[in-house]
């Protein structure tokens, strides 16, 4: 194995984009290989990345910068947390060092980075209606040479979108359009579904192809009526691949269909792109590929496949043990509350380890649906099951729940359906970018009727607002917590309604924490009790609807704040001053969060910082805000 240096090797150093790439002698693309995945491997090793998929795009990206010319030709990729491979081959490689650190290299393609790049959401399936878009966009300002080419994985093709693109797409028969199935026969764990299995009937179904060349080797050997009678032969080709190959749904839905290529083959690879490309109509390539491909650590990881492993060691594939985190007591508890309630059953989007339900998955192995990327079905699905008496509980990362709005707010909400969703991943996230981040939730999730939001501070409160959220049975409950290692536990020395009292305080400030803000609320009451300020802590652990007990405590404060991990704009804090307006409480309120802006990728106590999040800032704003104010307060009643 050759040293791995973390620095890009000799040849793909001399590779600064795409023109260098396709000077390149066909025998010099093994190397280049090679030399990729020594830096992926050293880099993913070094900063955590997504170094399975990256494994498995290797060939097919370096075939699609030699057959198209990126970016007069655009190329796009699905979810885009392969694109590293891309990114070394369009001028990057030597950047790699600074992979998903904060100034460094994005994990997602990034305008900002590229040309090269377009696609900056990573919420998958949005690949071919972007590629849709793009090529009516270039049909119309008169630019029909370019070539518009989308890479989508299995996993990605099981969300909803990518058919609604599909069908769009069949229909433009003029669009120089190419959509690459990058098959892996995974998103982490196998892809499942009806699609799956075609695909995998496909995979499997070498047949058809072999039968094919045993034909055309023998029969045009044979003079004269070899030939006419192996085109004959070919030109029944659709019948005889519906008889040797399952129905091939592409071809029926009117896209030509190339396949199966194999991925890691490049010049098979090479030679399939450019048969699409000079056919100037949608094509689809569908090309099989193995996720962590030339890497036996990720290859034979069963899990995931090194989908995307923190930091580990490049020689043994030892990935740094995790730390117990909010992922792992959610996946204890259910394995628990399913035992006391065979009503429960749980839902996941193609990410049953990352939402921590393999241990549910083993316990009641009937009780679980993974229903791929398909977060839109799975919330509409869950309503069928608590129609049907069940009490479902879905678990997606926060920011993707965005996906499924309606459907939670219509199919579920509307009919007051007991669902419980568990949103992982909420509030800054950090490393996976702007569209990672699980900021939105308690915003959006304020104005949908009857459902409820508990935000647990620690690990015994996630155990306890979970067990009451499936208890709820008139209408959707949500839980939400951060990624990571748990929070410090902290006991309440009281209770005010349903809140805990973390720190009772003179009425100076109320503080409001929400969820695992209460570690950082407690160490600025600390500070504030320095500057002679106190502070009254409590966490809501409920914060929809609100504890009306919060408008009497409010009333004899000086001033509330309230501290969130999410978006500002629409989310607890405002709920709060909402209710205090309503009640004629006119107790100034200010709210720190999230700013509503997208944030670049870095690691999240550096966001934190970076936007205040932390007990410094807190008690700074505060002990401003308090000064601002207090030649009135002083002479205000206490309230
Ligand atoms: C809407 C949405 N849900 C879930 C995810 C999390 N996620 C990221 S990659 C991935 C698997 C993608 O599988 P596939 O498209 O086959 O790509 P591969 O990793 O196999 O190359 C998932 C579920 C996401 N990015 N977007
Ligand atoms: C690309 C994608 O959506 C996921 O793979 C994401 O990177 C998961 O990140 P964590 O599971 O590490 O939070
Ligand atoms: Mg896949």
């Amino acid at each position: 194995m050759s040293e791995r240096t973390g620095q890009p090797g000799n040849l793909l150093e001399s590779v600064k984009g795409p023109g260098d790439l396709k000077r390149l002698a066909a025998d010099e693309l093994p190397v280049l290989a090679a030399e990729i995945r020594d830096l992926l491997i050293a880099s993913t090793a070094r900063s955590g990345g997504h170094l399975g998929p990256n494994l498995g795009v290797v060939e097919l990206t370096i075939a699609m910068h030699r057959v198209f010319d990126s970016p007069h030709d655009r190329i796009l990729w699905d979810t885009g947390h392969q694109a590293y491979v891309h990114k070394m081959l369009t001028g990057r490689a030597g950047r790699f060092d600074t992979l998903r650190q904060e100034g460094g290299l994005s994990g997602y393609p990034s305008q900002a980075e590229s040309e090269h790049d377009i696609i900056e959401n990573s919420h998958a399936s949005t690949a071919l209606s972007y590629a849709d878009g793009l090529a009516k966009a270039y049909r119309l300002r008169g630019e029909a040479d370019r070539t518009v080419v989308a890479v989508i994985g299995d996993g990605a093709l099981t969300g909803g979108m990518a058919w609604e693109a599909l069908n769009n797409i069949a229909a433009s028969k003029d669009l120089p359009l190419i959509i690459v199935v990058n098959d892996n026969g995974r998103s982490y764990s196998p892809t499942i579904g009806g699609l799956a299995s075609h695909l995998a009937s496909l995979r499997t179904n070498q047949r058809y192809e072999d039968v094919l060349d045993f034909v055309k080797g023998n029969l045009t050997r044979v003079p004269v009526v070899g030939a006419p009678v192996y085109d004959a032969l070919h030109g029944v080709k659709k019948g005889l691949k519906d008889v040797l190959a399952p129905q091939v749904m592409f071809e029926d839905l009117g896209l030509k269909y190339i396949g199966l290529v194999d991925g890691h083959d490049e010049q098979a690879v090479e030679a399939a792109l450019r048969r699409a490309r000079d056919f100037r109509r949608p094509v689809i390539v569908h090309v099989l590929t193995k996720k962590g491909f030339g890497y036996s650590p990720a290859e034979n990881h069963d899990e995931d496949c090194f989908h995307s492993p923190g930091v580990f060691d490049p020689l043994t594939g030892e990935e740094k043990p995790k730390p117990h985190g909010w992922t792992n007591v959610f996946g204890q508890e259910m394995v628990r509350l399913g035992a006391e309630r065979r009503d429960i059953v749980a839902i996941t989007a193609a990410m049953l380890g990352p939402t921590g339900l393999i241990p549910f998955s083993e316990a009641y192995p009937d009780r679980l649906y993974d229903v791929g990327i398909a977060e839109q079905h799975a919330l509409t699905s869950a309503a069928g099951l608590a129609l049907g008496g069940l009490h479902p509980v879905v678990a997606v990362y926060a920011t993707f729940l965005n996906r499924a709005f309606d459907q939670l707010l219509m199919d579920v909400a509307l009919h007051r359906l007991p669902v419980t969703v568990v949103l992982d991943r909420a509030g800054v996230t950090g490393d996976d970018g702007a569209s990672h981040n699980g900021m939105w939730d308690l915003s959006i999730l304020q104005v949908v009727p009857g459902l409820s939001i508990a935000v647990p501070r620690d690990e015994p409160r996630l155990r306890e607002l979970l067990a009451e959220a499936v208890e709820i049975d008139d209408g959707p409950s949500v839980v939400r917590y951060p990624k990571g290692a748990v929070a410090t536990e902290i006991e309440a020395v009281g209770r005010l309604g349903e809140m805990d009292v973390l720190r009772a305080g003179d009425p100076d400030v109320l503080l409001v924490s929400v969820g695992p803000m209460a570690e950082l609320c407690m160490e600025a009451a600390d500070l504030l009790d320095a500057q002679g300020i106190s502070a009254t802590v409590v966490d809501p652990r409920w914060v929809k609807p609100l504890d009306e007990a919060l408008t009497a405590a409010a009333r004899v404060h000086k001033l509330v704040v309230v501290v969130e991990d999410n978006g500002r704009v629409g989310a607890v804090g405002d709920a709060v001053a909402r209710m205090l307006r309503d009640a004629d409480v006119d107790v100034p309120v200010r709210t720190y969060g999230i700013p509503q802006r997208f944030l670049d990728h870095a690691k999240r106590p550096k966001i934190l910082g970076e936007i205040g999040l932390t007990s410094q800032d807190i008690a700074r704003q505060i002990t401003e805000a308090i000064a601002k104010r207090s030649p009135v307060l002083e002479n205000h009643p206490t309230r």
